[in-house]
C-alpha cells in the first residue's frame, strides 16, 4: 500500500497539480458562506426584515456561481494531472510486455491502466472536495460562532481519522478475501472434474474434507470483511452524526448564551450540508475507488520487466530475411502466413499490399520481432528479429502514440540526445514544421486529445525518422495524411538511408517502393508494379480498386488546424 500511495503523491508532485489546487480556492467561499447566510438570512426574516434576508440568500446564489467557475476549471486541469500518470503506465505496461513477448498482457493490462486512470482521476476529485468543505466550514464556523465549531469540529475529526485508519485494515481484508475466493474455486473445480471418480470410489469424505476448508476460509474472511464494514459504519456515526445530535443537545445552552436562533441553523447548516455529506463521500471513495485503485495498481507495478537480456544483438546490416516463415494466432488457428520466403535488402523500399485482414500487420509485427515465427525464422542482418536490440528498428502503426509532454520530448523519445538541429532537420524532412509551429515550438506542451488523427501521426512520423532504427516498417502510418503529405513523408524515410517497409493503403504509396509484395492467402507474389501487373491476378484487382480513388482527387484527410 506504500508503494502505492507513493507513486500516487509522486504523480501530484506536478504544475497542474498546483494550478488545480488554485483554481479550487474560489469554491471555498460558497462553502463557507452558505451556514453564515442561512443565519443572517433567518435572523433577517424574524426580525422582519424580508428585504435584508433576501439580500443574504442572493449573496449566496452569487458565491455560488464564482465557485461553479472555479469547478470549470478544475475539471480542465484534472485531465492534465491524470494523462502522464496513464502515459507513464501504458510505458510500463508496454515495455514489459516488449520484453517478455506476451503481447495479450498488454490488452489485459491496459484495462487495468484504465482503472488506475479513472479512479485516480476519483480521488484526487473526492480528497480535494473534502479539503474544500473542511476549509470552508472550519472558516465559516469560527466567523458565525467559534463556540458551535467546539462542538463540531472535534467529533467530525475523530470520525474521520478512524475512518482513515480502518482503510489499512479494510485493504487487507478486501485482498484476504479475493484471495478465499480463488482458492474456493479452485478447491471446487477440481472437486467437480472429479465428481464421477468421486462417486465410484465412495470418497465423498474426501471431497467434502477437500472443499470444507477452503469454504470455512472463505466464510471467515467475509464475516471480517463485515466486521470491517460495521466499523467504518461506526465510524461515519461519529464523524457525521455526533456533531449534529451535540449541537442539538447544547441547543439551549448556546441559546442561552447569545447564541441567535439563525446562527443555530447556521451551524446546524454547515454539519448537514457541508460535513456529513463530505465525510460520507470521502469515506465511500477511499472505500471503493481507494481500494481498487490501491489492488489494480499493485497489479501493474508488480509486473516488472524483466532485465533486457532477450533483445541485446545488434545485427550488422538492416537486411530482412525471412525462410519457410509461417505464423498463426494460436496452436489450432489457421496460419495468417504460411512458407513466406522474401528478401529486403539493406537500403531497399519495399511495400506490402493485399486486402483487409489477409496478414499484412502480423509480418510488420514478425519483421519487427515483436511476434515469433509458429516456423521458419525471421533474421534482421543475420539475427533472429527478436532478439535485436529494439533500437534498430522502429515500427509505426496506424494508430500514432503521442504523449503528454513536450514538442520536443515527444520527437526525441527514441533519440534522447538528438541536438536541436537533428530534430529540426526530421521536422523539415517529414513536413511536419507547420504543425510544430501551430503547437507553439519545440518547448510547447503537446495535448494529445487537441491533435488530429494525422498531426498524431506526423509526430509519430517525425520521431521515427529521428531514431537511430536502422530499419523503419510503417504499418498505414500515413493513411490519415493527405497525399500530398503522404508523398513528402514517404519520400522522406526513402532517401533517410536504411531499410523500409510500407504497408501500403493507396496505389501511390506502392507505385514509389522499389519491390512490391502482394499478399494474397497462403501465397504471396514479390515483384515491381510492372511485372505484378502481368503475373498477380490480386494486384491488378487492387490496382482497379485503388485507381479511382487516386485519380479522383480525394478531400483531404488531414488538415492543420487553426490555431486555437
Ligand atoms: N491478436 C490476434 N489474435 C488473433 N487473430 C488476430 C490477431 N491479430 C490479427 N488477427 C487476425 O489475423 C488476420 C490478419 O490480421 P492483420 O491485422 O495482420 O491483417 P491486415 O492485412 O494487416 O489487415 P488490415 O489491412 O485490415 O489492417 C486477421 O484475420 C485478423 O483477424
Amino acid at each position: 500500500m506504500k508503494r502505492e500511495l507513493s507513486y500516487g503523491i509522486a504523480a501530484l508532485k506536478n504544475r497542474s497539480a498546483l494550478k488545480l489546487a488554485l483554481w479550487s480556492v474560489p469554491e471555498i467561499l460558497p462553502t463557507a458562506v452558505y451556514g453564515v447566510a442561512v443565519a443572517k438570512a433567518t435572523d433577517s426574516f424574524l426580525a422582519g426584515h424580508a428585504w435584508q434576508g433576501i439580500a443574504w440568500l442572493v449573496g449566496l446564489v452569487a458565491t455560488a456561481c464564482l465557485g461553479a467557475a472555479g469547478s470549470h476549471q478544475v475539471y480542465g486541469r484534472l485531465g492534465e494531472l491524470v494523462e502522464p500518470l496513464r502515459d507513464d503506465l501504458v510505458r510500463r505496461v508496454v515495455g514489459s510486455a516488449l520484453h517478455t513477448g506476451d503481447t495479450a498482457a498488454v490488452a489485459r493490462l491496459n484495462r487495468q491502466v484504465e482503472i488506475v486512470r479513472d479512479t485516480f482521476a476519483g480521488l484526487v476529485l473526492v480528497v480535494r472536495s473534502f479539503a474544500v468543505t473542511l476549509v470552508g466550514v472550519l472558516a465559516g464556523l469560527l466567523s458565525l460562532a467559534p463556540a458551535i465549531a467546539g462542538f463540531v469540529v472535534p467529533p467530525f475529526l475523530l470520525g474521520f481519522l478512524a475512518s482513515l485508519a480502518v482503510l489499512g485494515l479494510a485493504a487487507d481484508r478486501v485482498r484476504a478475501s479475493l484471495q478465499a475466493d480463488e482458492d474456493l474455486a479452485a478447491a471446487a473445480g477440481m472437486t467437480f472434474s472429479g465428481v464421477r471418480d468421486i462417486t465410484s470410489t465412495g470418497s465423498e469424505e474426501f471431497a467434502e474434507h477437500l472443499t470444507g476448508r477452503p469454504i470455512e476460509a472463505q466464510a471467515n474472511a467475509e464475516r471480517a470483511l463485515a466486521r470491517v464494514a460495521a466499523l467504518r459504519t461506526l465510524c461515519f456515526a461519529v464523524g457525521g452524526w455526533a456533531p449534529l445530535l451535540i449541537l442539538l443537545a447544547a441547543g439551549p445552552w448556546l441559546v442561552g448564551r447569545g447564541i441567535s436562533t439563525g446562527t443555530l441553523l447556521g451551524g446546524l447548516t454547515y454539519v448537514l450540508v457541508g460535513l456529513q455529506p463530505a465525510l460520507s463521500t470521502v469515506m465511500g471513495a477511499l472505500g471503493d475507488s481507494g481500494l481498487r485503485y490501491v489492488v489494480t495498481l499493485g497489479r501493474i507495478l508488480s509486473v516488472q520487466a524483466p532485465a533486457a537480456t532477450r533483445r541485446t544483438a545488434t545485427p550488422l546490416t538492416c537486411e530482412v530475411h525471412t525462410s519457410g516463415l509461417t505464423f498463426a494466432y494460436g496452436p489450432a488457428a489457421e496460419p495468417v502466413i504460411e512458407d513466406l520466403d522474401l528478401v529486403v535488402a539493406e537500403g531497399e523500399h519495399l511495400a506490402v499490399v493485399g486486402p483487409s485482414g489477409i496478414g499484412k500487420s502480423t509480418l510488420a509485427g514478425l519483421i519487427c520481432g515483436m511476434l515469433q515465427p509458429t516456423e521458419g525464422q525471421v533474421l534482421l542482418g543475420g539475427v533472429p528479429a527478436h532478439t535485436v536490440s529494439a533500437d534498430t528498428r522502429v515500427l509505426i502503426p496506424q494508430e500514432a502514440y503521442v504523449f503528454s509532454a513536450t514538442v520536443m520530448e515527444n520527437l526525441n523519445y527514441l533519440l534522447p540526445d538528438a541536438t536541436s538541429s537533428e530534430v529540426q532537420q526530421a521536422i523539415d524532412a517529414v513536413g511536419a514544421g507547420a504543425l510544430v509551429d501551430r503547437i507553439g515550438g519545440l518547448q510547447a506542451e503537446v495535448r494529445p486529445n487537441e491533435l488530429s488523427a494525422g498531426e498524431r501521426q506526423l509526430i509519430a512520423l517525425t520521431r521515427a525518422y529521428l531514431s537511430p532504427a536502422a530499419l523503419v516498417v510503417l504499418d498505414e502510418a500515413t493513411c490519415f495524411l493527405d497525399p500530398e503529405a503522404e508523398r513528402r513523408a514517404e519520400e522522406a524515410f526513402a532517401t533517410r538511408g536504411g531499410t523500409l517497409i510500407v504497408i501500403a493503403h493507396r496505389i501511390t504509396s506502392a507505385l514509389r517502393a522499389q519491390k512490391i509484395l502482394v499478399m494474397d492467402g497462403n501465397r504471396a507474389a514479390l515483384g515491381t508494379h510492372t511485372s505484378l501487373l502481368t503475373t498477380s491476378p490480386l494486384y491488378q484487382e487492387l490496382q482497379g480498386h485503388w485507381h479511382p480513388a487516386e485519380t479522383v482527387p480525394a478531400p483531404p484527410r488531414f488538415q492543420i488546424q487553426p490555431a486555437s
